[in-house]
């Protein structure tokens, strides 16, 4: 699905990804794992760049708007599917389609409020579920998320990894969450100094190896390593 070799990025003279090379199939489910500044964000943006025909994108940065209406803020998923005049008249008065999905993805989210709320009387968490929301709503085959559930607490967090995993072929995502990078991943990304320290199937990786990278001890184990090992 995509593939890259040596690729370094830079924000001018700061290296943020350094000769990184990585394959990533259509239908993995890849956790991307470091520590502050390991320079995640910048990969998954990449990533995103390459992939955005087919890919939603739930960044750190959200890019809600928080004059608009919860409604407004997931429909905004939809926009590119729709002629502009469609659209502007939506913004209006909402049609009773797309406000009878938003509302149903709203509540598997569990946004028990009414859609017209501004999104600025929204909490972090309930921030979050919006822009997941708006995510969800491109019905894109591939998903990329930054921290999506960074403001969850966990066991909703799970429910809703589960959710993005039910309707997505691919998933890519940045998480610090230990546990579901093992158990519900099927390859483990970590990431130090830019450069891919490890990258290990499920059913290999252990918490060591996780606990070993975020205290900055780990050895490169990437497939080579696997293989000759
Ligand atoms: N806009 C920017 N301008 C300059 N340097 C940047 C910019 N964005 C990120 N960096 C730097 O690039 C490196 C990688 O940043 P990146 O945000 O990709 O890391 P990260 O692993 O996602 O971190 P975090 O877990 O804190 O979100 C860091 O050293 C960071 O300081």
């Amino acid at each position: 699905m995509i593939t890259f070799e040596n690729l370094t990025l830079k924000y001018a003279d700061k290296l943020a990804i350094d000769s990184l090379s990585l394959t990533i199939e259509a239908g993995e489910k890849v956790a991307i794992i470091g520590t502050s500044g390991a320079g995640k964000s910048t990969l998954l943006a990449h990533l995103y760049l390459l992939l955005k025909d087919n890919a939603a994108y739930c960044s750190q940065k959200q890019g809600l708007v928080d004059g608009l209406s919860t409604y407004h803020n997931v429909y905004m998923g939809a926009l590119a599917k729709h002629h502009w005049v469609y659209n502007l008249a939506n913004l209006i008065t909402p049609f009773k389609k797309p406000l009878s999905e938003v509302n149903d993805l709203c509540r598997k989210l569990e946004l028990d409020f009414h859609l017209s709320k501004k999104l600025s009387t929204l909490s972090g968490g309930q921030r979050q579920r919006v822009a997941l929301a708006r995510a969800l709503y491109q019905e894109q085959s591939i998903f990329i998320g930054d921290e999506p559930f960074s403001a969850l607490d966990p066991i909703m967090a799970k429910r809703l990894l589960d959710l993005v995993f039910a309707r997505h072929e691919t998933v890519i995502m940045v998480l610090h969450d230990k546990s579901a990078a093992l158990t519900h991943f099927g390859r483990v990304i970590g990431l130090s100094q830019g450069q891919l320290k490890l990258d290990i199937p499920h059913g290999e990786i252990t918490s060591n190896h996780i606990d070993e990278l975020y205290s900055g001890s780990v050895a490169e184990i990437v497939p080579e390593t696997l293989n000759h090992a």
